[in-house]
């Protein structure tokens, strides 16, 4: 019998038929100076172009993806990445929900055995954005051989002291870098991950390119995130930051949310195939997370980078 997890992971599964047809792109795919409507429509042939005649190789990103204003907003509160009722309380309340969506896709995707200790034996993973390593830290414990990067120094360095704790953890590598950078070395992974990030960078478009040029071909890319809906204007902006605040005021620009279907767009243009998602939603009377097939707030999405030769696993 299917476990609810199953049935929500075998719901969520995507057709080609949900993509949406580029009249509903959101601006900020692109660059923010290219809002008329033809240089939109060329920069998608442009990208489409690119992603069928260099279907296996990915070219470098040249724009970052920093954007130094996102990045203030983390350095100024870097201290207390490890504080459970800190500003990053949401964080490490949604840590076991995502983390059970990581386990069970990737033990599928690389045919893992889910109820080991160490599921991801053998497996290197990088965690881009990493923050203060709330995320590395229990992949790491789940085997895997992990890199953690960020822009943002102080993270970096509570990331380390933090991680240096514990012998399980101290193992991870952890570097003050972009993924263009990582690109740009020729560093590739068996898996990345990138949770609640992309709607922090300065375009996310090329972000995403980076992602997918990091992971392996047949390798697997997961990224978490806010959708662009009335609802997560009304939770993840007003209820979390002005009426619970749980997060300072101003953490988030609704206007730099993805909806599902656009990143499930954007990762198709990169490569990447999304495979499945899953929202989660709070239950507010027993302060936990839940995978839900509710992708209206938030949600994580788990796609397979194609291969060399332009086929899937
Ligand atoms: C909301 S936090 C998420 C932290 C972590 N991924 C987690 O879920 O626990 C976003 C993180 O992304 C980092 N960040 C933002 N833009 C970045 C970029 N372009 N490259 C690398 N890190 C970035 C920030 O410094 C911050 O630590
Ligand atoms: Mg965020």
């Amino acid at each position: 019998m299917m476990n609810q997890m199953q049935r929500i992971l075998a719901a969520r599964r995507l057709s080609p038929s949900i993509i949406p047809p580029s009249c509903f792109l959101h601006r900020r795919w692109f660059s923010t100076s290219e809002t008329d409507a033809s240089s939109r429509h060329q920069k998608i042939e442009t990208l489409e172009d690119k992603a069928s005649s260099n279907k296996s190789r990915i070219t470098p990103s040249t724009t970052s993806s920093l954007n130094e204003q996102e990045l203030a907003k983390f350095s100024a509160i870097a201290d207390t990445w490890w504080h459970s009722e800190g500003p990053f309380k949401p964080l490490h309340l949604m840590n076991p929900t995502r983390l059970a969506f990581i386990r069970s896709t990737l033990c599928r995707h690389f045919s893992k055995d889910p109820s080991s200790a160490r599921p991801f034996e053998g497996l290197r993973l990088i965690d881009v954005g990493c923050g203060g390593g709330l995320l590395s830290e229990p992949l790491a414990r789940m085997g895997a051989t992990v890199t953690g990067i960020d822009a943002v120094d102080k993270n970096i360095k509570i990331a380390r002291l933090h991680a240096d704790m514990d012998p399980m953890t101290s193992t991870i590598e952890y570097q003050c870098t972009t993924a263009e950078k990582l690109v740009e070395e020729g560093r590739t992974f068996d898996a990345v991950l990138a949770l609640e990030v992309i709607e922090h960078v300065a375009n996310p478009a090329e972000f995403c390119k980076s992602l997918s040029a990091l992971t392996i071909p047949n390798g697997a890319t997961i990224l978490s995130t806010i959708n662009r809906s009335m609802r997560s204007y009304a939770s993840a902006i007003v209820a979390a930051e002005y009426i619970l605040q749980w997060l300072p005021k101003g953490t988030h620009e609704w206007s730099s949310f993805l909806t599902p279907e656009e990143l499930t767009m954007i990762l198709q243009r990169t490569s990447v195939d999304v495979k499945e998602m899953a929202g989660f939603v709070y239950n507010p009377i027993t302060g936990r997370w839940l995978l839900s097939d509710d992708t209206s707030v938030n949600f994580i999405a788990y796609g397979t980078r194609k291969n060399d030769i332009g086929g899937d696993i």
